[in-house]
């Protein structure tokens, strides 16, 4: 027969949720995790991973022809169906066995079919066929279900067969002319993968390109994009879509434009997998996303736990942050915090604690692998002085700094530092250029450890590399001791 009850249940096989499973059954407890789709969730299939190998190939080719000598050796072009062909690759071809394997090596049972939550610790796994099984959970649920993508109710956007980020992380060939609604992550990493892939990349971004990052660093992607060809309409938004009897899709803009495209890519932002979740039996609405406590408890509408604290809720679908990384950190927490309640352990859930999650509110990294590249961690300066904190923030031209010289011929690229001015220690940093994604890690140390600025200092940056702009950073800033 098969075993129905285990310690703990988690709904949703995406990284977060492999995450939890795994951190319990370490902790030794049983675990069961439920998966409607593909073990391994949206980031191994149709985002994370697809998405930045359609964008490796033209960053290195871009790399090599910044340097006359390598850049001479370069003599094709990018080859479209390679890159496809690698990023099949690196989705598994969109097949889960080596995920599944690795549950089963892990010890956490699955069961394929949708989760719904049922009454206290159950949940019931709705297969293909549409046969039921009810799991009971000893100690907890946790729900990992992620997100998916928002379509706007833009009139007829529906109706043109629109992508979604699933689309563009997939497709098997490499429109003519794309449309790319929305001027977020998603649309900013996405036009530069297709415009380097030869199509003509047209994008609306309603608030401006990349609103949340520092502006100096979304200036420098916007100019990037246009120099590679891409038109950007920015600070309007569609009104109405068509397509016409010849394939082409028609975007009407609120500012009078009128764009014409193969397809159109919509990327307006994330909605939680939660609408048919079975949240009306815990007393909350379905569709919502999943508000949680300093552990990652779900609350219900009067700020208190659900039941008695035994529904979780882990990575996108508790909106604190909508990144893999984060969800990850999120996992370990909220596996080891079941773990030390289920026995009886003490929970350490004051800021920086085992249990507590909380690099999301003050150290959270992000790489936008756009062209130039932008890392940041922590506050922007607008975002620090929003929180209310006293800040000063230092620039820097990377382009100025030897490492980066050497690096690329014409290398542009520019950081930014942001300092708590009442404690002296770093609260944000920026950067943004090529190839600056690998150089994030130090200032997200430099965060999560308040290292105060003084022993900055003695954290020497190697001669000629583009960390270097960590001295100069800090020259500009001046020495407060
Ligand atoms: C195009 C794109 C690119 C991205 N690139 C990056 C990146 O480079 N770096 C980064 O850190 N983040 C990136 N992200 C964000 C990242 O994908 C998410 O933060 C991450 O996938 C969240 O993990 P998760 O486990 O919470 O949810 P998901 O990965 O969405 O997994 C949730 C799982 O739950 C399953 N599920 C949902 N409902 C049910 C149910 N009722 N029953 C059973 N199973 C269910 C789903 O099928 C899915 O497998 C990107 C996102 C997009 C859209
Ligand atoms: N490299 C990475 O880390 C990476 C890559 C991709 C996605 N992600 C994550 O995935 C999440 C989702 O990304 P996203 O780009 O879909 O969302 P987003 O929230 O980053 O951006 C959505 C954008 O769409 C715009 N918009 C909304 N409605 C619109 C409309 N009707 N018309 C025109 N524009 C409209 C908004 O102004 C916004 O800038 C992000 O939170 C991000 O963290 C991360």
């Amino acid at each position: 027969m098969t075993e129905t009850t285990f310690d703990v249940v988690v709904i949703g096989a995406g990284p977060v949720g492999e995450n939890v499973a795994d951190r319990v059954v370490q902790g030794g407890l049983t675990a069961a995790i439920v998966e409607r789709e593909l073990v391994g969730g949206e980031c191994s299939y149709w985002a994370c991973m697809p998405t930045k190998a359609l964008l490796r190939d033209a960053a290195a080719l871009r790399a090599v022809r910044s340097l006359p000598g390598a850049g001479a050796a370069v003599t094709g072009e990018l080859d479209p169906a390679a890159v496809l062909g690698r990023r099949d690759e690196f989705a598994s071809h969109w097949h889960d066995d080596g995920q599944v394997d690795w549950l089963r090596g892990a010890g956490i049972a699955l069961f394929r079919g949708a989760g719904r939550l049922g009454a206290s610790r159950t949940v019931e796994v709705t297969d293909a066929d549409g046969g039921t099984i009810v799991l009971t959970a000893r100690h907890a649920v946790v729900v990992a279900t992620g997100t998916s993508a928002v379509v706007p109710p833009v009139p007829g956007l529906a109706d043109v067969a629109p992508w979604t980020s699933r689309e563009a992380a997939s497709a098997q060939a490499v429109p003519g002319r794309l449309a790319v609604i929305g001027g977020g992550v998603v649309g900013a990493e996405m036009a530069t993968a297709y415009s380097a892939l030869g199509a003509q990349v047209t994008m609306v971004a309603r608030d401006g390109l990349l609103p949340a990052a520092e502006p100096f660093a979304s200036e420098l992607v916007a100019e990037s994009l246009k120099a590679q060809g891409v038109v950007l309409h920015l600070n309007t938004q569609p009104v109405d879509v068509r397509r016409d009897d010849e394939g082409t899709v028609h975007v009407a803009l609120a500012d009078g434009t009128d764009l014409t495209a193969d397809e159109v890519l919509v990327a307006t932002g994330r909605k939680p997998n939660t609408g048919d979740l079975g949240l009306e039996n815990v007393g909350l609405l379905p569709g919502d996303w999943l508000a949680v406590d300093g552990t990652l408890r779900v609350l219900g509408g009067d700020g208190v736990p659900v039941g008695d604290g035994w529904l979780y809720a882990a990575g996108d679908v508790n909106h604190r942050v909508l990144l893999t990384h984060q969800g990850k950190y999120q996992a370990r927490a909220v596996g080891d915090t079941i773990v030390a309640r289920a026995t009886v352990s003490p929970v350490d859930d004051a800021p920086w604690g085992r249990h507590a999650a909380t690099a999301d509110e003050r150290a959270v990294p992000q790489v936008i692998f756009t062209d130039p590249e932008i890392a940041s961690v922590g506050y922007t300066a607008a975002g620090a002085e929003a929180a209310g904190l006293r800040i000063r923030s230092v620039e820097y031209d990377l382009g100025a700094v030897a490492g980066a010289s050497l690096h690329a011929d014409g290398y542009t690229g520019r950081a930014a530092m942001v300092v708590d001015e009442d404690r002296h220690v770093v609260v944000g940093f920026t950067v943004v250029g090529p190839d600056v994604a690998e150089l994030l890690h130090a200032a997200t140390i430099a965060i999560a450890g308040e290292v105060p600025l003084d022993r900055l200092w003695h954290a020497v940056p190697a001669y000629p590399t583009i960390n270097e702009v960590w001295l100069r950073l800090l020259e500009t800033y001046g020495r407060t001791a």
